[in-house]
């Protein structure tokens, strides 16, 4: 079967909101589709390890991800070097009004692990509206479509 990581934080449930959309269409999938979906500080290196695919979802807090999301970077990095290559990976990023800083800085990040951006990023500025939940619906649709047949 395979896995799928979701790594995220959130203080007052707008990156949940973003995820629970997300995580919406993979629900009748589970015979198929294993999902960890874990807070960043539950998170370690061995859910890493035993992911085939890897959902970061965070805020933008002061132009970066949120701290528990870097901490969860800085515990994996150098124990996952070399055995995480080519991993597929997407982005959700609740902000006020910005959220290019942390989609950057994360892109950065996976970039040094060697994965690989198969979706591109949802970033949603201020409320979670209708239509970002939507968007977070395809992409769940698509990653979770993607891993099944193989795609990545
Ligand atoms: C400490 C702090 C720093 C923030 N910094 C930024 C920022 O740099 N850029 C931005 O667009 N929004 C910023 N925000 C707003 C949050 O990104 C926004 O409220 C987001 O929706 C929160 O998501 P959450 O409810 O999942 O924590 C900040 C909020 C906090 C609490």
């Amino acid at each position: 079967m395979k896995r799928l990581l979701i790594v995220y934080a959130s203080q007052t449930g707008h990156t949940l909101q973003l995820l629970d959309a997300f995580c919406q269409p993979l629900l009748p999938l589970c015979a198929e589709l294993s999902i960890s979906r874990l807070s960043a500080e539950a998170a370690d290196l061995d859910d890493l390890l035993a992911a085939d695919a890897i959902v970061l979802a965070t805020p933008e807090n002061f132009g970066y991800m949120a701290g528990k999301v870097k901490d969860f970077f800085d515990r994996t990095y150098y124990p996952a070097q070399g055995k995480t290559e080519g991993l597929p990976y997407l982005m959700l990023v609740s902000a006020g009004t910005d959220g290019l800083g942390a989609i950057q800085a994360m892109r950065r990040i996976a970039c040094g692990y060697g994965w690989k951006e198969v979706l591109p990023p949802l970033l949603a500025q201020g409320e979670v509206l209708p239509q970002h939940r939507e968007q977070a619906m395809e992409l769940g649709e698509m990653l979770a479509a993607g891993m099944l047949v193989g795609r990545w």
